[in-house]
């Protein structure tokens, strides 16, 4: 498998704009592999085809990164490890990636599920990333703190910042992956929750809208 993916994961990586090296390029397709190979014990994603999973799953998760970067540079400049905490995580998406491609972000993966918190404990085994670890919880019993608080396809804006609020760092900030702009669940957000940015992504190989909600406590 690991063959017919490395291509369009390479073409992918580049129109991305991502330096990522041989070895994490690998880790990417190795994750891939896990994703596909404890799919049907696990129960982690609905998609079944590796080609699929590496733009619906893989690139899109990848598509984050250079804004995750970008926010965390300025902790990295200060001399401090920045901290990520990925609720709902299921088979790791985008938690995993971000592991991958950010070595010097601790990433801690919540779900509810035990199953995929294990897989997650798994995959920080077998492709040998010490800064990843999955946590099973359901995700208001954590405290955290968390510099970035991200999220998949897991819940409402007000749901998700809610639930999450107290593993926040005082000066965190929720990061929301989600398809088209959610206008409706942007107005729905009550007082002390801001929207500070709405950054539209492009996921190579995938024709769909894509943006990162940035919100922070008012
Ligand atoms: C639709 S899946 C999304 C998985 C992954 N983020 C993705 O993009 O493929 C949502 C996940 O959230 C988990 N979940 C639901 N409520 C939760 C909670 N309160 N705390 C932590 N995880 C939760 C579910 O078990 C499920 O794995």
């Amino acid at each position: 498998m690991s063959e017919e993916l490395a291509a369009p994961l390479r073409a992918g990586v580049q129109a991305l704009g991502l330096d990522l090296d041989d070895a994490q390029q690998q880790q990417l397709l190795d994750f891939l592999a896990l994703l596909h190979k404890w799919n049907r014990v696990y129960n982690l994603t609905a998609l079944r085809e590796p080609r699929e999973m590496l733009t619906h799953h893989l690139l899109d998760s990848l598509a984050a990164v250079r804004p995750l970067r970008c926010h965390a540079q300025p902790l990295l400049e200060q001399g401090r490890a920045p901290r990520l905490l990925d609720v709902g995580s299921g088979g790791g998406l985008p938690g995993v990636v971000f592991s991958i491609c950010c070595p010097d972000i601790e990433v801690h993966c919540v779900d509810t599920v035990a199953k995929k918190a294990a897989f997650i404990q798994q995959a920080a085994a077998s492709l040998r990333l010490p800064n990843l670890r999955g946590i099973h919880a359901r995700v208001e019993t954590l405290a955290g703190p968390y510099d970035v608080v991200s999220s998949r396809a897991f819940a409402s804006l007000a749901d998700f910042t809610a639930w999450s609020r107290d593993a926040l760092a005082p000066n965190g900030v929720w990061l929301a992956m989600k398809g088209k702009l959610p206008q409706d669940e942007i107005t729905a957000l009550p007082a002390d929750v801001q929207v500070f940015h709405v950054e539209p992504l492009h996921v190579p190989q995938l024709q769909a809208e894509r943006c990162i909600v940035w919100l922070r406590p008012a």
